[in-house]
């Protein structure tokens, strides 16, 4: 099994903040201008995931460094109304988008005169329906001109019955205006086609200080776009506050926010989970480590994140879960306690397995 290197692509409406947040999110000097199309190349940033088991782990451990798992964002130019049919920057983006693995969309809540808004005014349920409405448009596209090939196949071989039949019901959902991932279309099935509204899907509500303190107005932002997950951030703060050198002075301009946790921080966190993946964790004095791994991934395959040899060679596992390692105090502790499991090559992994492998090469 290859790393897994999945990528979230960040869209909005043009002045959303998505170039602001992506800069944070990569402490790259992407051009964040007050000017719509700013952004015509598409970005991408590699950012760590925040994770507090590292720390403790490298400190029991006496590990000289510490490395987090990664998720990839990739800055995508604004969506204008008509995107999908070819107004803006049209659907030379869209390409980029159906790339990801997952969709984060920004969308504009903080008032400033001074940023133009695409329709002249803030109206964050009505840019969320915009830019649903020109995905769900592209996606009728692709399975338009899909079809008559897709019938071809399913004349000449069986599986492609199954196939057709999947992407029909899904031309009836989008016709109808609804995303793919909020219906029970076999979404493997329809795989190969892309669509960008069967991709999972996560909200970064763009606020200023006073909306991020409005419990009211989150609840309302919730509501609107439930199941899927609302992130709450002021894209322009965050980007001064990654700028800070000082620890302490961040810390301070956090609380001063009156907010626990960088949004950054956040959003790695949850876009992480929301493209399925997890961790495990290994220690020795050169390194505490988070390996990525996809929900359901088998012990040799975990191994064979690590290196190809660990996953061919592999014997078995000595697995502990980071919990029973924390309360235990030390591995070897661990160990009489009972706590340290042999798994073998059918083992399924769980999120925070502290791993030792064994293999043969
Ligand atoms: N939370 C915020 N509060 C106030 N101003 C903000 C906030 N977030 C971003 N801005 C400002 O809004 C303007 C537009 O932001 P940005 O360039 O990041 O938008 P964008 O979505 O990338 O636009 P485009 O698609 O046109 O590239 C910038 O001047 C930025 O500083």
């Amino acid at each position: 099994m290859l790393p897994v290197a999945l990528s979230i692509g960040i869209v909005g409406l043009p002045n959303a903040g998505k170039s602001t947040l992506f800069n944070a999110l990569t402490k790259n000097n992407v051009l964040a201008a007050n000017y719509p199309f700013a952004t015509i190349e598409p970005n991408v940033g590699v950012v760590g995931v925040p994770d507090a088991r590292l720390a403790k782990l490298a400190s029991l451990y006496g590990s000289a460094k510490v490395i987090p798992a990664t998720v990839q964002f990739v800055d995508i130019a604004g969506i204008v109304r008509g995107a999908s049919e070819g107004e803006g920057l049209g659907n030379k983006f869209l390409s980029h988008i159906r790339e990801g693995d997952a969709i984060c969309q920004v969308t504009r809540v903080f008032r400033d005169d001074d940023v133009t808004h695409v329709d002249g005014k803030v109206n964050p349920a009505d840019d969320i329906s915009t830019i649903q409405t020109e995905l769900i448009l592209a996606d009728l596209q692709t399975v338009e001109k899909a079809i008559p090939r897709l019938e071809k196949e399913a004349r000449l071989k069986k599986e492609g019955v199954a196939v057709l039949e999947a992407v029909r019901e899904a031309q009836k959902h989008l016709e109808a205006g609804t995303p793919i991932i909020a219906t029970n279309v076999d979404r493997d099935a329809i795989r190969e086609l892309m669509l960008m509204t069967a991709k999972p899907y996560i909200f970064v509500f763009n606020c200023d200080a006073d909306e991020l303190a409005d419990e009211t107005l989150k609840q309302s932002m919730r509501d609107l776009v439930a199941p899927a997950e609302a992130i709450f951030l002021d894209a322009k703060f965050e980007a001064e506050l990654v700028e800070l050198d000082d620890e302490a002075e961040a810390r301070e301009m956090l609380a001063e926010m009156g907010v626990d946790e960088p949004g950054l921080d956040v959003l790695a966190r949850v876009g992480f989970e929301t493209l399925g993946l997890q961790t495990y964790l290994t220690a020795g004095p050169k390194e505490s480590r988070a390996w990525t791994i996809k929900k359901g991934a088998t012990a040799p395959e975990a191994a064979g994140v690590i290196h190809t040899d660990f996953q061919r060679g592999f014997i078995k596992a000595e697995i502990v879960s980071f919990d029973d390692l924390m309360e235990a105090g030390s591995m070897a502790a661990a160990k009489s306690a009972g706590k340290v499991r042999i798994e073998g090559k059918d083992y399924i992994m769980s999120d925070g397995d502290v791993v030792e492998f064994r293999f043969n090469v």
